[in-house]
């Protein structure tokens, strides 16, 4: 009983020095759990953590990391951004693979992995979609196919047998202070003069999570994840549960950051098929020029698109519900990223 109690809230994050990760660790500090943290790179202190260094596609480098704990909590990825299909695949998937090796072998009990939503998107509407979904047979990018082999692992490795338990949480669109992909990019967007028109007719909902909504939902997992519980071997949307039409989202970040928002739209179809004629052309002109367009085809198509989910399965099975309002999120952000007000 010592033992299980005192392994019971120790704890690693993979990938906790990350946007996610560091919200997750500042959740189970609170919680009053003991918390490590294995990224590839330290990004901030905290006497209270542990941190190890090392690569999740090294096995060797995760024992030390995970020895002792209860529950890992993995969280790691590329960025989405990156075209590098080999790092997506090395990091998602086979480092994924290491991280349940490992785990294992360290009598690791609970593992929670960050999946994303946009495992069964394949670029065209999703209204309350539910985790019942098909995976995506279409995958728009590298990083959403590496997110489905990497969810399907996961959840497969489910072993009560074993005494070991996963369950995959599904956000999407995670914005909040901190953020490095979602408010940086709209920016940089909006000072280059890009987004004078919206993509479509800006009527399309889609689910806007603030962060520490989804830190919640993985510590609500962490904590329903137990032998017979309903929630083991099974995917979770984790989302703020209040759709908002994206180009009203983009426009209250950028009015909030002194931006001008977009008043007018463009044909979705037009910008989308514009955007992968751009794509292949980069691909062409790649050995001469590396060029990153900034409307690739996935983003035209978050951009152009419903793609809103279902929680309800993580009300109805973890008592999940939003502990943060979308427009306290939303205000927060923007109090977060005065520096990138525009002072023009
Ligand atoms: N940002 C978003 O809107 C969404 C993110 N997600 C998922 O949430 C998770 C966290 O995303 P973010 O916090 O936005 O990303 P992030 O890029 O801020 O954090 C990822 C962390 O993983 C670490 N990492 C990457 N490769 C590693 C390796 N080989 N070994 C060890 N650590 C490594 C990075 O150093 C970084 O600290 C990811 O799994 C992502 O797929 C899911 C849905 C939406
Ligand atoms: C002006 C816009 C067309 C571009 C600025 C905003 C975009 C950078 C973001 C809007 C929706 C975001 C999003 C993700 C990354 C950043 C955006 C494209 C993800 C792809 C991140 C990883 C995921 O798992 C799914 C996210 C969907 C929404």
């Amino acid at each position: 009983m010592a033992t299980r109690s005192r392994k019971g809230k120790k704890c690693t994050v993979i990938g906790g020095c990350g946007f996610l990760g560091r919200y997750i660790v500042e959740r189970l500090l609170e919680e009053g759990y003991t918390v490590s943290v294995f990224d590839i790179a330290k990004t901030f202190e905290d006497d209270r953590v542990k941190f190890f260094v090392g690569d999740l596609c090294q096995e060797k480098d995760l024992a030390p990391a995970i020895s002792d704990v209860q529950t890992v909590f993995h969280c790691a990825s590329p960025p989405p951004s990156s075209d590098d299909r080999d790092l997506f695949y090395r990091v998602n998937f086979v480092g994924t693979k290491n991280i349940i090796s490992a785990c294992k072998k360290a009598g690791v009990q609970k593992l929670v992995l960050t999946s994303s939503a946009s495992v069964v998107y394949e670029g065209t509407d999703i209204k309350n979609g539910t985790e019942d979904l098909p995976y995506a047979k279409k995958p728009m990018d590298y990083y959403t196919e590496t997110k489905v082999l990497q969810e399907k692992e996961v959840l497969a490795a489910n072993s009560p047998e074993e005494n070991f338990f996963t369950v995959a949480i599904r956000p999407h669109g995670i914005f909040g202070p901190r953020d490095r992909q979602l408010v940086p990019i709209l920016v940089d967007t909006a000072r280059a003069g890009k987004t004078k028109f919206m993509i479509g007719n800006g009527e399309n909902l889609v689910d806007f999570t603030y962060v520490v909504n989804v830190a919640h939902g993985h510590l609500l997992a962490a904590e329903h994840l137990h032998k017979d519980s309903p929630v083991c071997g099974k995917a979770f949307h984790i989302t703020n549960d209040e759709p908002i039409p994206f180009w009203t989202f983009m426009s209250r970040i950028l009015e909030g950051l002194n931006y001008p928002s977009p008043k007018m739209g463009l044909p979705y179809l037009l910008i989308y098929y514009l955007a992968a004629f751009l794509q292949l052309l980069c691909l062409l002109l790649k050995p001469i020029k590396e060029i990153k367009p900034t409307f690739t085809p996935m983003r035209v198509a978050l951009a152009g698109t419903y793609h809103y989910y279902s929680c309800q399965r993580a009300k109805q099975l973890m008592g999940y519900k939003p502990v943060v309002p979308l427009d306290e999120g939303i205000k927060l952000t923007v109090k977060g990223y005065a520096h990138l007000q525009n002072n023009n």
